[in-house]
C-alpha cells in the first residue's frame, strides 16, 4: 500500500501539512500535531524531520521500513500524563530545531544528526511515569534488572534498539557495521544522558568548553575529539528534554499540568504503599509556581544560560522566553501573607 505523504492518512491532512511546515520553528504546538495526526504526533514530526534532512536517501531507508518502526515506537510509549508520546515528539523536534543553530554549520556528520534524531524520538519509550527513585525504593523489576543506575534510560534503549530486530522495522538494515557502532554508542551516550543524575557533571562540562571555545573564522564551534563531539550532543538532548519552560508560554503551562498530574499519580502511590510522599509529589501541598520557578533558577536557567554562550546568538530569543516565562509563573506566587513576615 502507498505510503501516505505525511506519513500516516488522517482526514485533518491538509492543516496537518500546514503545521508540519513548520518542522524547524522553535515553539511548534506538538499538541495540536498529536490531534490532526490522529494521535500519531512522533510518527509525523520524526517522519517528516527524515524527509527534511533527506535522511532516506543519505542511508537508503525504505519508507515503509521508517514508518512501521515509528508507527511501533509511537505505540510502545506508555498513556501516562506527560512522558508519553507527544513528549517523545516534542524533544525530537526540538532537538531537530538545536542542531540548525548556524555557530554548528557543518559540525556535525550525517550519522551523528541521525543518531540524535533516533535518540530523541525513542528517549522516553515506554516510561511508565514514575521515577528512577521510586522504581528503586519499590524495589521493581526494572531496579532489579538494571542495578538501580540509571534505570528507566537503560530501559527506554534496550526497547528501542529491540524493536529494530525485526526485519520490516530495520531501519538501519543499508548501513555498514561500523555506522552502526558508532550510530549505537552515541544514541547510548545521548539517552544515558537525559537521566537528571548527570545534570550537574553535564552542566560542568559544558562551561569548561565555553570557557575554552575553540571557533573558526566564521564563529563555528570545532569539537576534535569525539568526547567533545558527544559532550555537546548530550547537552543538546539534555537541554531538549528541559526545554518546556522554553516554549510559548500557553504550551509551557500544558506540558506543566502533565508533569504535576504525573507525580501527584506516583504520590498516591506512594502514600497507598506507606512509603514516604517524593517532594512536589503530594497534590495536598500543591505550589505548581513555586516549583516551577525553582526548577527555572536552580536547573532550566543556569544549562541553557550556558547552551546559549556555547551557541552564540543562535538561542538568545529561547533565553528570552525562558526569562519571560519564569517571570510569569514568579508574578503567580501567593504573595508571603503579611503574618509570615513578622
Ligand atoms: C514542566 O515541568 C517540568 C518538565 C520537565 C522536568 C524534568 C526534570 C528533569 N527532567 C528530565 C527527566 C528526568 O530525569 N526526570 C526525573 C525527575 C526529576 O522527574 C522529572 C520530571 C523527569 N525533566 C521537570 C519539570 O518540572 C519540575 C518537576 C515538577 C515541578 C518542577
Ligand atoms: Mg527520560
Ligand atoms: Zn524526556
Amino acid at each position: 500500500s502507498p505510503i501516505p505523504e505525511l506519513g500516516v492518512d488522517t482526514p485533518n491532512s491538509e492543516e496537518l501539512r500546514v503545521l508540519l511546515n513548520h518542522i524547524n520553528d522553535w515553539g511548534l504546538d506538538t499538541f495540536r500535531i498529536e490531534d490532526l495526526s490522529g494521535q500519531r504526533p512522533l510518527t509525523v514530526i520524526t517522519y517528516r524531520i527524515f524527509q527534511e534532512r533527506s535522511l532516506l536517501r543519505t542511508y537508503n531507508i525504505e519508507p515503509h521500513t521508517l514508518i512501521s518502526y515509528l508507527l511501533t515506537l509511537e505505540d510502545h510509549y506508555q498513556s501516562v500524563p506527560y512522558h508519553n508520546k507527544a513528549h517523545g515528539a516534542d524533544v525530537c523536534q526540538s532537538m531537530h530545531v538545536l542542531l540548525n543553530a548556524s555557530a554548528l554549520d557543518g559540525v556535525f556528520t550525517e550519522l551523528e544528526i541521525m543518531s540524535a534524531i533516533f535518540a530523541s524520538a525513542v528517549h522516553d519509550v515506554d516510561h511508565p511515569g514514575v521515577t528512577n527513585q521510586f522504581l528503586i525504593n519499590t524495589r521493581s523489576d526494572l531496579a532489579l534488572m538494571y542495578n538501580d543506575e540509571s534505570v528507566l534510560e537503560n530501559h527506554h534503549l534496550a526497547v528501542a534498539f529491540k524493536l529494530l530486530q525485526a526485519d520490516e522495522r530495520n531501519i538501519f538494515s543499508h548501513l555498514t557495521a561500523k555506522q552502526i557502532k558508532t550510530l549505537r554508542k552515541m544514541v547510548i551516550d545521548m539517552v544515558l544522558a537525559t537521566d537528571m543524575s548527570k545534570h550537574m557533571q553535564l552542566l560542568a562540562d559544558l562551561k569548561t568548553m565555553v570557557e575554552s571555545k575553540k571557533v573558526t573564522g566564521n564563529n563555528i564551534i570545532m569539537l576534535e575529539s569525539y568526547d567533545d563531539r558527544i559532550q555537546v550532543l548530550q547537552n543538546m538532548i539534555h537541554c531538549a528534554d528541559l526545554s518546556n519552560p522554553t516554549k510559548p508560554l500557553d504550551i509551557y503551562i500544558k506540558w506543566t499540568d502533565r508533569i504535576m498530574e504525573e507525580f501527584w499519580r506516583q504520590g498516591d502511590k506512594e502514600r497507598d504503599l506507606g512509603l514516604e510522599v517524593s517532594p512536589m509529589c503530594d497534590k495536598r501541598v500543591a505550589s505548581v509556581e513555586k516549583h516551577q520557578v525553582g526548577f527555572i533558577e536552580f536547573i532550566v536557567h543556569p544549562l541553557w544560560e550556558t547552551w546559549a554562550d556555547l551557541v552564540y546568538p543562535d538561542a538568545s530569543a529561547i533565553l528570552e522566553t525562558l526569562e519571560q516565562n519564569r517571570d510569569w509563573y514568579q508574578s503567580r506566587l501567593s504573595p508571603p501573607s503579611s503574618s509570615s513576615t513578622t
